[in-house]
């Protein structure tokens, strides 16, 4: 252990990862305090799992360093894993055993002490008590993740790494889910989770994001987006497809995105943009208004920016 360690869950720097010629993580730095929830974001592919795997001991790095609750991510792999609790993208439980019969399960391969009351106070404290005789199987994609985040808590860990957790979990469930990601936080519990979720984006106290394996923003939402430096228009009227493709290329406009029946216009010049769209806009019947930039507009613009550096030589 070493001083980081109480204010810092994760501090880890420099890492990269390459898998034959793929360089996956490429110089990834990233600081997580105690109690804080830090969201992980970025497309598909970008690297969030392995970089999670390498922060928690389960994956060497292949360059870098650092800390994980105070232990050496290289050489103290094994005190890591016991007090992390790592939700994978697949958590597999037995669909025939009851909520009960799982976390049980859990606990007697770990070899867990006082099983028992382990499970029943793991079960209470996530509002599973009155569904621990239900059948996995029979239960909804809400209550499989909260069972999940069961098993990997019972063992009482300092930090969850959660990979994804609520992919394909409707609004009211990962509305849940997050006010019980607050809960843990509010006793001390570090968290650092995954999503392409941008209103589970919004909810974490920071972010980063992550595009072909390199780490191109962090800190809180707000600093996030002040970082791109960009001014945003929404324009709202008729032939607003057509309008954004006049758009493209004009002096001040970097990035046209339709939400709804609006068009996002973006760019770093604002005055430049506003230029550009008032002259667009003159004599038609298209409402101008300046918008705040949202996560969104931000990362799609960080992804358009970034280059693919995957598969190019190591
Ligand atoms: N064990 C492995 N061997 C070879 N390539 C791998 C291995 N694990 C991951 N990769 C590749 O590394 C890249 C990054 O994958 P990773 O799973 O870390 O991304 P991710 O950001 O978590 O993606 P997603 O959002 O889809 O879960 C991908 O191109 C993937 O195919």
């Amino acid at each position: 252990m070493n001083a980081s360690a109480d204010e810092f869950a994760i501090d880890v720097h420099g890492l990269h990862k390459h898998f034959g010629d793929k360089h996956v993580v490429n110089d990834v730095s990233l600081q997580v305090r105690r109690g804080e929830i830090f969201g992980f974001l970025g497309p598909n592919g970008s690297g969030k799992t392995t970089s999670i795997r390498m922060m928690c001991g389960l994956l060497t790095p292949d360059a870098g360093s650092g800390t994980c609750l105070g232990y050496d991510i290289v050489r103290e792999a094994d005190q890591i894993k016991r007090q992390v609790g790592y939700m994978t993208q697949k958590f597999s439980y037995w669909e025939d055993l009851t909520i009960r019969e799982n976390l049980d399960f859990v606990a007697r391969i770990y070899e867990m002490p006082d099983r028992k009351a382990l499970v029943d106070r793991t079960l209470d404290e996530l509002g599973l008590a009155s569904r621990a005789g239900q059948l996995t199987g029979s239960l909804s994609g809400g209550w499989k993740q909260r069972l999940a985040l069961a098993a990997c808590l019972l063992h009482q860990p300092r930090l969850l790494l959660l990979d994804e957790p609520t992919a394909g979990v409707d609004p009211t469930a990962r509305r849940d889910f997050w006010e019980e990601l607050h809960r843990l936080a509010a006793r001390g519990i570090s968290v650092l989770v995954s999503t392409h979720y941008m209103d589970e984006a919004e909810r974490c106290h920071k972010l980063a994001y992550i595009a072909y394996g390199r780490l191109l923003a962090q800190g809180t939402a707000a600093e996030v987006i002040a970082g791109q430096g960009l001014s945003t228009w929404t324009i709202e009227g008729d032939d607003l497809t057509e309008l954004a493709q006049r758009l493209r290329g004009q002096p001040g406009v970097d990035q046209t995105v339709a939400f709804g029946a609006a068009l996002h216009v973006s760019g770093r010049d604002g005055a430049r943009l506003e230029a550009t769209l008032r002259e667009a806009a003159a004599g038609g019947a298209l409402r101008l208004t300046p918008s705040d930039t949202s996560l969104e507009d931000v990362f799609i613009y960080m992804m358009a920016r970034s280059s693919d550096n995957f598969g190019a030589p190591a």
